[in-house]
């Protein structure tokens, strides 16, 4: 069997699927192995101690066999010393040795593993963050979650366990098998006539017991689902008087339950009586045999014991193959997903921490000049159809228009978050393309719609704006950004935790703490996504105030859901199905008639 775990890696238990192991598939996992390169010395002397620990407990079997034969004054093997007592005591020598060894053998791998594997985890984790966004528009979250979590933890397993258990029983199995023909080629012969159909039958049978279990445990889930299901709808059964008809349901699949036990429990029988029978009476065959040998004068009975020890060794290794040849597939299975994203093309951003310093300054220009898009997961679909637009440094501009016209792709494309597959944006008259992306995300700030707030403290969340910031400089923006005061009304002010998204804060809260760290970043060029959900007056007033503080003396884009908040605009874009029908200021735009502006503000009008 594989040995547990010797690490500290949370693996979650999850069936990862096996991969074929073929020559590409050996290459990939060759690639990892590069991970080892800067600890060889260490990971060459736990494999050095890996096979003298291996060595030695081969020794074993023989010393007792020498023992039991040195009790009759028979001393049949010349690498022993002669005598009971020095027997025994080499025999301690090299208990010890092998402890010695074995102490530093498990430490050295688990250190070059773990040490190997936080390189892989960080690089994974460093390339998975700098991917482009289009990366994670096509997956989900905890798909990517479960690569850094169960597929690295897998070939975690694989390089402190599973290599090293394979050399091991590897030369185990070797060693036995030369050994037992070393005492008695007959009984050799016997042994391995039986023994490797034994375990391969054994190994399959153990398999589909395991699948059956499984199976029961599923249905099992499934007749805990009815009952879940029932009792969170207790009143809805209770309404339409369909009590018997759950308890149908339960009874039915808690049979069908029963009946895959009741069936796992027969094979089970027969795997328990197999085991006994053919496994157990292999050995007393062999010791059968063994004793009729004995009898005539062939062996002596420690070299019966050594033998029959040595057997129990090629057993155990034999038994132990198909658990480690499954962990190295799943491994390889983990490696190559994980490569595949260490071999993506990361966006070019510094991984420097505080790495605020703007090389290229913007003024705030920003201009569009027809600007067309489609996202790459969908390219039959353009989404902007050749949006021109200026936004001179300081002005404010608005963009309007029916859901899903294509204004946050706009805000996503100031960002860089994409590149447009026609036309061009510019920041200050210049191509974005000539800027590194730093220094465009250094200087552009967005206040988006839902803000997503991080598990840790308040002061945290507004440093994420600035992560040099000052404790001074953090409060000062708060104070600007009209959260001051709701922050110290807080026992612990500023070093309150804020829960996981945010939870504990209500939405106007989140979006002033979102302000103030905008305001941290004092960006040139700012990005206001509206929310949609309204706030009490109250709380609007209080988020529209800290927002005017915050466009102060930068260019502004606002995309605008509520048409009041934009009528100082200096420029208002109305956008349709990914283009711009009409622009102006609000007075104009309300001038025409016909206008969709027009009729978007009256329809809000006469809703408020
Ligand atoms: N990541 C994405 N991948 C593919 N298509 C997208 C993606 N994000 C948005 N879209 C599509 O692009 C179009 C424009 O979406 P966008 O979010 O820009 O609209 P919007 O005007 O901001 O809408 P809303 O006011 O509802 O936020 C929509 O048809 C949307 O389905």
């Amino acid at each position: 069997m594989a040995r547990g775990r010797l690490n500290s890696g949370s693996k979650a238990e999850i069936d990862l699927p096996k991969a074929k192991i073929n020559r590409q598939s050996i290459k990939n996992v060759a690639k990892l192995l590069s991970y080892l390169k800067p600890y060889s010395g260490k990971f060459i002397i736990a494999l050095i101690f890996l096979f003298i620990s291996s060595l030695t407990g081969l020794a074993f079997p023989a010393i007792l066999g020498a023992l039991i034969d040195a009790a009759k004054g028979i001393y049949k093997n010349k690498f022993f010393p002669h005598s009971i007592n020095a027997i025994g005591l080499f025999g301690f020598a090299l208990l010890f040795g092998q402890a010695f060894v074995s102490f530093f053998r498990v430490v050295f791998f688990v250190q070059v593993a773990e040490k190997s594997l936080a390189d892989i985890r960080r690089d994974t984790y460093f390339k998975l963050i700098t991917l482009p966004m289009n990366f994670f528009a096509n997956r989900r979250v905890g798909e990517l979650n479960s690569r850094i979590s169960a597929d690295l933890s897998q070939i975690q397993d694989t390089l402190t366990t599973t290599i090293a258990e394979m050399i091991r029983q590897l030369i185990i199995m070797v060693g036995s098998v030369t050994l037992l023909i070393i005492v008695s080629v007959k009984l050799t012969l016997v042994l391995l006539s039986i023994l490797p159909f034994l375990i391969v039958f054994a190994v399959v049978f153990g398999r589909f017991i395991r699948k059956i279990s499984r199976q029961a445990q599923d249905k099992l889930a499934e007749s805990n689902t009815v009952v879940e299901e029932t009792l969170q709808g207790i009143a809805n059964v209770k309404a339409f008087v369909n009590e018997a008809y759950e308890a149908g349901r339960y009874d039915k699949i808690l049979r069908e339950v029963v009946g895959i036990a009741v069936k796992g429990a027969k094979f089970r029988g027969i795997f328990a009586s197999f085991i006994v029978f053919c496994l157990f009476g292999t050995f007393v065959g062999v010791i059968w045999y063994g004793s009729t040998l004995i009898h005539n004068h062939d062996i002596e009975p420690g070299q019966l014991t050594t033998f029959v020890l040595y057997s129990i060794f090629v057993g155990a290794a034999m038994g132990s193959f198909p658990d480690l040849y499954a962990n190295l597939q799943k491994a390889i299975g983990a490696s190559e997903r994980v490569l595949e994203i260490l071999s993506e093309h990361g966006e070019p951003i510094a991984m420097v921490e505080n790495n605020n310093a703007v090389v290229e300054h913007i003024e705030g220009n920003l201009t569009f000049k027809n600007v067309e898009f489609a996202y790459p997961s969908r390219p039959e679909i353009t989404v902007l159809k050749g949006i021109s637009f200026e936004a001179k440094a300081g002005q404010k501009i608005a963009i309007v228009g029916p859901s899903g016209s294509g204004k946050s792709t706009t805000a996503s494309l100031i960002l860089q978050f994409y590149h447009p597959q026609a036309g061009t944006i510019q920041f200050d008259g210049r191509d974005a393309d000539t800027y590194s992306l730093t220094d465009i995300r250094n200087q552009v700030a967005i206040v988006p719609q839902d803000v997503l707030l991080f598990g840790g403290t308040i002061m945290e969340n507004i440093a994420y704006g600035k992560l040099s910031a000052t404790k001074d400089e953090i409060i000062k923006a708060a104070q600007r950004a009209n959260a001051h005061q709701f922050i110290t009304g807080f026992p612990e002010g500023y070093e309150t935790i804020v829960g996981e998204r945010g939870v504990k804060l209500s939405g106007g809260q989140r979006q002033r703490i979102a302000i103030a760290r905008a305001l941290l970043k004092n960006p040139s060029i700012l990005i206001l996504d509206e929310a949609t959900s309204s706030l009490d007056s109250e709380s609007e007033r209080l988020v529209q105030e800290a927002l005017e503080e915050l466009m102060k003396n930068r260019t502004s884009i606002i995309i605008a859901h509520r048409l009041s908040t934009i009528r100082e605009a200096d420029k208002i874009i109305v956008i349709e199905k990914g283009e711009i029908i009409e622009s102006g200021t609000h007075d104009e735009l309300n001038a025409n008639e016909q206008g969709l502006y027009r009729y978007l503000s009256q329809l809000q009008f006469d809703v408020s």
